[in-house]
């Protein structure tokens, strides 16, 4: 019988091979220069073992620290693809136990159903979930961020507020990181039906491209009724949001912060990526006139990383899931007060992003490059209008604020050319013609 300490001390080793090729490792770009265990909790110690470990990665520009669950049985030693392992994650929850100061916890007067298996979602994301027949969805996350993940506080938050647009957060994992109580899982309530939007956006993109000579309005797929009605539950959101954690009034250092935290992230990016270069001068230009947006501006808690994919259409309206900010950012600036208006940017990228993701690889062909913009505008203002409906008065109309929203949209794509280089690197196209285009098009009122 395997030792559980020898497993781990096997997998530390195969570790910097193994990381670069999992979808949610960080740090694909660059190599790992080593891996060593900060932390084993043994929580089956027979066979098959389950061990939770994390370890703390280092590449030649920094060191983080993961979460792996692991195990003797499954090729990889990667125990979240075994369903019945993964099912003694879920007792443990439902029972309020801790092992060895790993705390596992359901929320309060939540009751928790016991013996279900685990089955890991194949998606393309940052951390890794775990679905429970059809009641339960667990999130491991993969980057661990000393503290309270802000994708459970905002949660929490909003469904004490009675959000009608959160899936209910059910219980946590926690542990400790460098003697800081940190939040490694999240149980949420799953929801079968859903759709995610940008299942349904592309789908949408498709029916258009496929109809060559119709406009947006008249293919059957038209997505700009759902467009609107999501701009308002984002906008009801931040709202919730707001009720549950206040907001307050930028001054004038809160902007130049924000103006200054773009520039620089400007600055990195373009610095790793040549492909941006050439675009610098007109985005920090952009960036900079973000301080002459008028009137007062509202900062609260925010989603962070909005976008289609992290939107859920179900049988009773939309749902926003993974509150947890760009994973690639520093959690100061993911927990920091922000304006909403950084959410309504994330999103209106998004669009663009479906209309054109289609095109990748694609020969040029003007025909369809016209409808990709056209679906893009269409719906991006159906949002906006959706969005403006349903605002608080502290945030107010977003088209009111041409130059705020305008940087935050560049902000955001300059981010997605980071993103996409590490992640994705055919897509950089997406990003970078978006740039293109939004500084093509000049000033903008406000
Ligand atoms: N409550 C839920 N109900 C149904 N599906 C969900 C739920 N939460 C997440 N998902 C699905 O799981 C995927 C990953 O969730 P997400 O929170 O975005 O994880 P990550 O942080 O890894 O990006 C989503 O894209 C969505 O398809
Ligand atoms: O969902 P995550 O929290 O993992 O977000 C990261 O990955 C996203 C891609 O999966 C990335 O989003 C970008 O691509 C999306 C299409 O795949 C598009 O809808 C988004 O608008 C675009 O930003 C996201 O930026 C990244 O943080």
């Amino acid at each position: 019988m395997t030792d559980p300490h020898d497993l781990v001390e096997k997998v530390v080793t195969e570790l910097p091979a193994w990381l670069p090729a999992q979808r949610w490792f960080g740090g694909k770009d660059r190599p790992v220069t080593s891996v060593r265990p900060l932390r084993t909790t043994v929580l089956r110690g027979e066979e098959p073992l389950l061990v939770h470990l994390v370890v703390e990665v280092e590449q030649p520009d920094r060191r983080e620290p993961y979460q792996l669950l692991v195990t003797d049985q499954v090729e990889n030693y990667d125990a979240t693809h075994d369903a019945e392992l993964n099912g003694l994650l879920l007792d443990l929850i439902a029972g309020n136990r801790e092992v060895d100061g790993l705390r596992f916890a359901h929320e309060p007067g939540v009751e928790v159903q016991t013996g279900l298996r685990g089955r890991a979602i194949s998606a393309e994301q940052s951390n890794t979930s775990l679905v429970f027949g059809s009641q339960y969805i667990l999130k491991l996350f993969r980057k661990l961020t000393q503290g309270e993940n802000p994708d459970l506080v905002l949660q929490r938050a909003l469904h004490e507020v009675g959000c009608e647009h959160i899936a209910q957060p059910l219980g946590s994992i926690t542990g400790e990181l460098d003697g800081e109580t940190t939040t490694v899982g999240m149980l949420q309530q799953f929801l079968p039906d859903a759709v995610d939007g940008w299942a349904m956006a592309t789908t949408s993109v498709r029916d258009l491209m496929a109809e060559g000579d119709l406009h947006a309005d008249e293919v059957g797929g038209d997505f700009a009724g759902e467009a609107h009605r999501l701009g308002q539950a984002v906008a009801t959101v931040h709202a919730d949001l707001e009720r549950a954690l206040g907001s307050q009034r930028a001054d004038a250092n809160d902007i130049e912060r924000s103006v200054q935290a773009m520039i620089t992230r400007l600055d990195e990016v373009a610095e790793r990526v040549p492909d941006l270069q050439p675009y610098v001068p007109a985005l920090r230009e952009a960036f900079e006139q973000a301080r002459n947006t008028p009137g007062a501006i509202a900062i609260q808690h925010i989603h962070g990383d909005l976008h289609l994919g992290q939107v859920l259409r179900t049988v009773h309206g939309w749902l926003l899931i993974d509150f947890e900010g760009e994973p690639g950012a520093p959690i100061a600036q993911r927990t920091a007060l922000r304006s909403p208006l950084r959410d309504v940017a994330g999103m209106l990228r998004s669009f663009d992003y479906a209309a054109h993701q289609l095109l990748v690889g694609r020969p040029e062909d003007h025909q369809l490059a016209v409808r990709a913009l056209e679906w893009a505008r269409r719906n991006r203002a159906a949002f906006t209008e959706g969005y403006a409906e349903a605002a608080s008065e502290a945030v107010g109309d977003p088209r009111k604020r041409g130059y705020l929203l305008r940087a935050f949209e560049l902000d955001k794509a300059v981010y997605e050319v980071a993103y996409e280089h590490a992640n994705r690197p055919e897509w950089l196209t997406v990003p970078l013609s978006s740039i293109t285009r939004i500084t093509g098009e000049g000033a903008v009122q406000s």
